[in-house]
């Protein structure tokens, strides 16, 4: 128990290395052009945002957990770490809150959502349980010029499952920014989820995922399975 909470903190500060540890983790869905495409559903006329809780951030070394009667899929994604508070900022000064970049892994629930769905529930139990979110180690601000042209990509047991770059988003990185601020003040640390690209899917226990981010990062995450 003691070592998974250090271990759990290190974590943290692992991502936080910039700054305090993140507050939250705001994600966007069915943010890119080909994954609305492959799914045969219209682009959302505004930015669809959940919520992700910070303990479910993990680093390289852990491990993403399965619930054994659950599937739960991959979606690599771009991290945007937020540099300055903020609150409803205009699109044209949003990159100026940024204060770095990661890659992550935005691990849903599928089982979870699809109940969810059915209840008109919130998507949760679907986006925030443990291991949820593997991320990289900080990218600093200077190592991406622009964040609507970055290339992704995700191997699952070595093939390639997903690679886009971050120009087919729908909604650029500044809009994303501009709206969430809207709704809820932005603070250093925040981690904003920019959505995953086509080729998401499922992961079994003792897959083995690798993803990258432009030539700036690679990560590696197996997967075991736990009790549902
Ligand atoms: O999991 C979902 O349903 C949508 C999502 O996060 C994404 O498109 O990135
Ligand atoms: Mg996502």
């Amino acid at each position: 128990m003691a070592s998974s909470l250090v271990s759990k903190m290190a974590s943290r500060a692992h991502l936080s290395n910039f700054s305090e540890v993140g507050r939250k983790i705001v994600g966007a869905a069915l943010n890119y052009k080909s994954l609305a495409h492959d799914l045969k559903v219209p682009h959302p006329a505004k930015p669809i945002i959940f919520l992700k809780a910070t303990s479910s951030y993990i680093n390289v070394g852990q491990v993403i957990e399965v619930p054994k009667a659950e599937t739960v899929n991959y979606e690599v994604e771009l991290g945007v770490v937020i540099g300055k508070k903020c609150k409803r900022i205009s699109e044209a000064n949003a990159l100026d809150y940024i204060g770095g970049y990661c890659l992550a892994l935005d691990m849903t629930n599928v089982t979870q959502i699809g109940n969810a769905k059915k209840m008109s529930a919130p998507w949760d139990l679907g986006k925030t349980f443990d291991t949820a979110c593997p991320v990289s180690k900080f990218i600093p601000k200077e190592s991406i010029k622009n964040p609507d042209d970055v290339k992704l990509w995700l191997k699952l047991n070595g093939n390639v499952k997903q690679e886009e770059s971050t120009s087919d988003m729908i909604f650029s990185t500044s809009q994303l920014i501009s709206y969430v601020s809207q709704f809820m003040t932005l603070e250093p640390g925040d981690l904003l989820l920019t959505g995953s690209p086509s080729g998401v899917g499922p992961v079994r226990p003792n897959d083995v995922l690798e993803c990258g981010l432009n030539d700036l990062v690679t990560m590696t995450f197996s997967v075991r399975a736990v009790e549902s």
